[in-house]
């Protein structure tokens, strides 16, 4: 079993700061919603945010990697034998754990309205069972959940080593970044040895497939 931790997500509700742009304004009330109960999303608000976090527009508002990430995670063989379980902790220090028996929607726009729906009511149930559940919580709260002996920080500026050597330790947590420039904001570093898979920098679903496949190796589940 490993888990992964991805750290300092860039999921957040539209921040208050936003709150008077015109393109905003005309969101929410297409949307129907106030404007801190919709997700910030740089597909659709880029020149918003840039005008407002100069030079953030790349990095802040991501669900659509987070997304990819855990579409690539649910499909894996390893999920199926329910060998890998993920975290998620956010910029704003949310924990989101997800339930290995939850499907989640392969639709981004349903994604982005479980995620609006799952912070404002900190969790999901169907028949009964949590599918998913938002605390408040700092990084070191989501690695104090999994109780890991392993940790492995991934970064392209980590130590070089090949990714079987990495996935080698059972009952690892592997620590991704869950943004798409920039380094972590998290003092990840500290929590345990930073490791690189790759020369360049790679996607955060194609780091979590090289981990996941070389975990299926070693555990001879292809
Ligand atoms: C797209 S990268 C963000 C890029 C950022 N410039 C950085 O230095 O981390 C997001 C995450 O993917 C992982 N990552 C990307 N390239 C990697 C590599 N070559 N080796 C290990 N992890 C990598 C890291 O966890 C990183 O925080």
């Amino acid at each position: 079993m490993i888990n992964l931790i991805i750290a300092d997500a860039e999921i957040e509700f539209i921040p208050a700061e936003l709150s008077h742009d015109f393109n905003i304004i005309n969101l929410a009330k297409k949307r129907g919603k106030s404007f801190d109960r919709i997700l910030l999303d740089s597909n659709y608000m880029h020149s918003s945010i840039d005008k407002h976090f100069p030079g953030e527009s790349n990095r802040r508002g991501r669900p659509d990697i987070i997304h990819t990430l855990l579409m690539v995670v649910q499909d894996s063989i390893l999920n199926k034998e329910k060998q890998i379980r993920v975290i998620i902790h956010t910029r704003m220090n949310k924990i989101i754990t997800i339930n290995q028996e939850t499907r989640l929607p392969r639709s981004y726009n349903r994604f982005t309205g479980l995620l609006e729906s799952l912070f404002v009511k900190g969790r999901i149930e169907s028949d009964g069972t949590v599918l998913m559940e938002c605390y408040d919580g700092t990084l070191k709260d989501a690695l104090r959940m999994v109780n890991s002996e392993h940790v492995v920080v991934l970064s392209p500026s980590g130590e070089k080593k090949p990714i079987d050597q990495i996935t080698e330790e059972n009952e690892t947590t592997y620590i991704i970044g869950g943004f798409s420039e920039g380094d972590y904001i998290s003092d990840a570093y500290s929590m345990g040895r930073s490791c690189s898979i790759y020369r360049d920098e790679l996607t955060i679903w194609t780091v979590a497939s090289e981990i996941i496949c070389s975990t299926e190796r070693r555990l001879g589940l292809v």
